[in-house]
């Protein structure tokens, strides 16, 4: 039986020899590969938290003393060893295990939320709770080197400093990356930790000289090893921890679980803030990772990946580079996943990444536009939340020339709640002068991209979906800055935003199947709202939007807001994502179950026009959240 097997939860870890501890994290890695390669998910991130994870679970009494994650998505090795094991085969499908913590999955988890640098945070407000209520409660935040280039973590930071009495562990899982090698000075400053030069000169003469001791030298180099940390702490540069007044505890060898569960237990036992500095490496105990230059298999990439929207931004962003001198580019530490690093191999004094710290990039996109650039801030469509208000008071209140690319708008689905882009189109609206674009196809895309650099007195968007870009839907007719897609009548005017002009010209077929007369229109730019759209709506019995995003707040609130402005009667019915938090599975699948399929919706509008014109229908459609 393999060790793995009999891991029920934590406490039979405790129970576990060297020898079966050194096969459970063998036996783990294959388990990490095996599965991942087949589900999709963060391979190299997991990799790397093997021993961490073990010695985690073997010092502190989780559920009691609390774990927490940041950004969660190197948690796998948690579930394995939180009696998950037997259900991780079906590792990020629908209604299997979800990639990230999840509370309903066990007891184990707490952090659910999947944008990086809350970690500390969280956790200074729980031990803060635990001591308030006298409850002999650790916690224990880990977060990754990346993480800690987030503002929010410096803000906890700041303030677990100054509470001594905290029983807070913070555990640093240093691999030097986030997706690429994590920047900055923070990353300089770990790195001055990890390999202060007269500390390993200083440790390998000492091995040197003790090897070549027969009999007495080896075992005092073990001694010697013993105080690693020791000589560490009084060689190493003064850490920046220390100065800010925490207790740091390391460098640690991460992938040493023996010399983890030391760091811990000393760490536990100081009873305040204290920092365990571990150094691993991602990827950890699997070549192909360990070598993958790209990210060490940070989210597993599949084989032959079909041209994606990225590519389609990312080419387009190189050509306007070369004749734009003044275009920037910003990332926040995901240079390949945006799509900017082809920009930077082209532009290197052009582009930057600012770690994982989206506040700092608009902010310093203002700046930059202020300096008479044209930045470039390409981000995930979620992460944008985190920088609204520089969004809103930094760049739209002084009319800055900043474009912003969003990624992954829209149901993404794999990787649960907190990253679906469902949030963006509702949030922009609220920004005075912000022009959204969403295009429908890669010809768009690079029109509307195009169009948005031009735009040098206020903020646009740009977003588009994950994955694959659409085949390209040419208009049968322009009118104003509409483009018509189909037209077969005045009964419905159907507005297809970005992604879901896809899915409106499927409606419209199945309308028209039943006589039901449809003209089709993608206005491009969804804010502000067409003024076409204003003028043709009277001509029609209803309007129908189609946007993949939430429905509170999004364009087809506006489209309706902006017909009342002219009173205009013309009913709405807006179709979108209903505010609800959605549960991890393929994209399709998740689409389906908010109602977003041409045949849903389709079945929807029938049951509209209908009661707008008092007739029966055969089959009344059944009642569904997306077209509510
Ligand atoms: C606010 C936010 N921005 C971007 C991301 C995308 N992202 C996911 S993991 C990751 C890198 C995390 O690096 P690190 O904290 O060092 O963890 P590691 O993967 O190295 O273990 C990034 C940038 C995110 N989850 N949250
Ligand atoms: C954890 C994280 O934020 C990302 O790694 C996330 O998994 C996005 O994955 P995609 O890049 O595949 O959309
Ligand atoms: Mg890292």
């Amino acid at each position: 039986m393999r060790v793995l097997e009999t891991v029920r939860g934590p406490a039979d870890l405790k129970k576990l020899s060297p020898q079966e501890l050194t096969d459970l994290a063998a036996e783990i890695r294959d388990v990490l590969v095996e599965t991942v390669s087949r589900t999709g998910g963060h391979l190299g991130p997991n990799l790397g938290m093997v021993e961490i994870t073990l010695a985690m679970h073997r010092v502190f009494d989780s559920p009691r003393d609390r774990l927490i994650y940041d950004t969660g998505h190197q948690t796998y090795v948690h579930k394995l060893l939180t009696g998950r094991a037997p259900k991780f085969d079906s590792l990020r499908q629908e209604g299997g295990l979800s990639g990230y913590p999840s509370q309903a999955e066990s007891e184990h988890d707490i952090v659910e939320n999947s944008h990086a640098s809350t970690s500390l945070s969280y956790a200074d407000g729980l031990a803060k709770a635990y001591r308030i209520r006298k409850e002999d409660r650790h916690v224990v935040a880990l977060i990754g080197d990346g993480g800690l280039t987030g503002g929010m973590a410096w803000e906890a930071l700041n303030n677990i400093a100054a509470e001594k009495d905290l029983k807070l562990v913070i555990i640093v899982n240093d691999n030097g990356r986030s997706y690429s090698p994590t920047v900055g000075g923070l990353a300089t400053h770990l790195t001055a930790l990890r390999t202060n030069p007269r500390y390993e000169k200083i440790l390998d003469l000492i091995k040197k000289n003790l090897g070549r001791t027969p009999y007495v030298g080896a075992p005092m180099y073990e001694v010697l090893h013993g105080v690693k940390k020791g000589l560490k702490d009084m060689l190493a540069p003064q850490g920046m921890f220390e100065d800010l007044g925490l207790k740091y505890v390391g460098p640690v060898d991460g992938h040493d679980r023996q010399a983890m569960e030391d760091a811990l237990s000393k760490a536990k036992a100081f009873g305040g803030p204290v920092i365990v500095h571990a150094v691993t490496q991602k990827g950890f105990g699997y070549a192909a990772a360990e070598q993958d230059e790209e990210d060490n298999f940070h989210q597993m990439r599949p084989a032959n990946k079909p041209r994606g929207w990225t590519d389609v931004f990312a080419e387009e962003l190189v050509r306007i580079g070369h004749r734009r001198p003044d275009v920037v580019a910003i990332t926040a530490a995901m240079m390949n996943p945006t799509g900017i690093n082809q920009f930077a191999q082209v532009f290197p004094d052009r582009t930057f990444d600012v770690g994982i710290a989206e506040q700092h990039a608009v902010t310093s996109a203002a700046g930059l536009a202020m300096g008479g650039m044209h930045p470039v801030v390409g981000l995930y469509a979620t992460f944008l939340n985190r920088a609204f208000d520089q969004l809103l008071l930094d760049v739209a209140l002084h009319k800055c020339g900043v474009t912003f690319v969003l990624d992954r708008a829209g149901v993404t689905g794999d990787d649960g709640p907190s990253h679906n882009g469902m949030w963006d189109m509702s949030i922009v609206q609220l920004v005075p002068g912000l022009r959204l674009a969403a295009p429908r196809d890669s010809t768009r895309l690079i029109e509307l991209l195009n169009e948005a650099i031009d735009v040098s007195d206020a903020p646009t968007v740009v977003r588009y979906a994950k994955g694959e870009v659409f085949p390209d839907i040419d208009p049968i007719d322009k009118v104003g800055g509409l483009d018509v897609l189909h037209r077969s009548g005045t009964d419905v005017l159907l507005v297809g935003i970005g992604s879901m002009a896809a899915t409106a010209m499927d409606v419209a077929d199945r309308l028209q199947a039943q006589g039901i007369g449809v003209t089709v229109v993608d206005p491009r730019w969804v804010k502000p709202v067409d003024p076409k759209l204003i003028e043709l709506a009277p001509q029609f019995k209803l309007v129908v939007t189609i946007e993949d995003n939430g429905r509170a707040g999004g364009c087809g609130v506006m489209i309706a807001q902006a017909l009342r402005d002219h009173n205009i009667t013309t009913p709405v019915r807006d179709f979108g994502i209903p505010q609800q938090f959605l549960d991890h599975a393929k994209r399709p699948a998740v689409l389906q179950q908010i109602g977003l399929t041409g045949q849903q919706i389709a079945r929807d509008v029938i049951e509209a026009i209908a009661q707008i014109q008092g007739t029966e229908i055969d089959e009344p459609a059944a009642g569904r959240p997306g077209g509510a």
